[in-house]
């Protein structure tokens, strides 16, 4: 009898859509929540800031752990070189919303995996450019009420209610919900876990 060894998946998230994501590529995995600073250094660009975060989510629950691939991402929404996180309250997704209705903006998601035996990191990105349909003052109101902005990157999600705003996007759909799947199994399956 052949005795095989599993790496264990971990993801380093609170997030329930990174967890649904995941759940989709059909392989088993744990959730331990990371509780990181999420600031960063000034002048970094868009690609740096989601890959530095997605690594410091990853670096602080494998830093908890003697074994085990650990995953960490990150999303953040750019309009006009600036960075939209989460908003602090309805008055600031209020304002995400107003500056991103009418205009194309890009979303990056940071994907980082991190061997918690070895240290061995790989990080990567990708982003997605989604354009959002005119908004009026009332629609965004109305938007706002309904709470889905509260906790996404530019206040909006693409697969709720803020489908019904989002008139378009050029790229992966995946980058936009907070886990690129594609790249998260290219990274994968560079540390053993291939998904096909
Ligand atoms: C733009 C957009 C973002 N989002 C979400 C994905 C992320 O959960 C969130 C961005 O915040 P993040 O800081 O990337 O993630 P998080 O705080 O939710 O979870 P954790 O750090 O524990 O992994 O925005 C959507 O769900 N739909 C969207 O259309």
């Amino acid at each position: 009898m052949t005795t095989e060894k599993h790496d264990t998946l971990i993801l380093a998230s609170s997030s329930p859509r990174r967890r649904e994501l995941l759940q989709a590529l059909g392989i088993p995995f744990t959730v331990m929540t990371s509780d990181v600073d999420e600031t960063t250094a000034p002048g970094l660009s868009p690609a740096q800031v989601v890959e530095e975060l997605s690594l410091r989510k990853a670096r602080e629950v494998a830093a908890r752990l003697t074994e085990g691939v650990v995953l960490g991402s990150d999303t953040i929404v750019v309009l006009d070189g600036h960075i939209l996180g989460k908003p602090a309250d309805e008055a600031d997704a209020f304002r995400m919303l107003s500056m991103l209705q009418g205009r194309e903006h890009t979303v990056y998601s940071g994907v980082a995996l991190i061997d918690a035996a070895s240290g061995r990191s790989e990080v990567a990105h990708s982003h997605t450019d989604v354009k959002i349909r005119p908004l009026s003052e009332a629609e965004i109101k109305s938007y706002i009420a309904t709470k889905e902005p509260m906790d996404k990157a530019g206040s909006y999600a693409i697969q709720g209610i803020g489908a019904t705003i989002v008139e378009g996007i050029t790229g992966d759909y995946f980058t936009v919900v907070g886990l690129p799947l594609c790249l998260t199994s290219k990274l994968l399956a560079r540390f053993g876990m291939p998904i096909l």
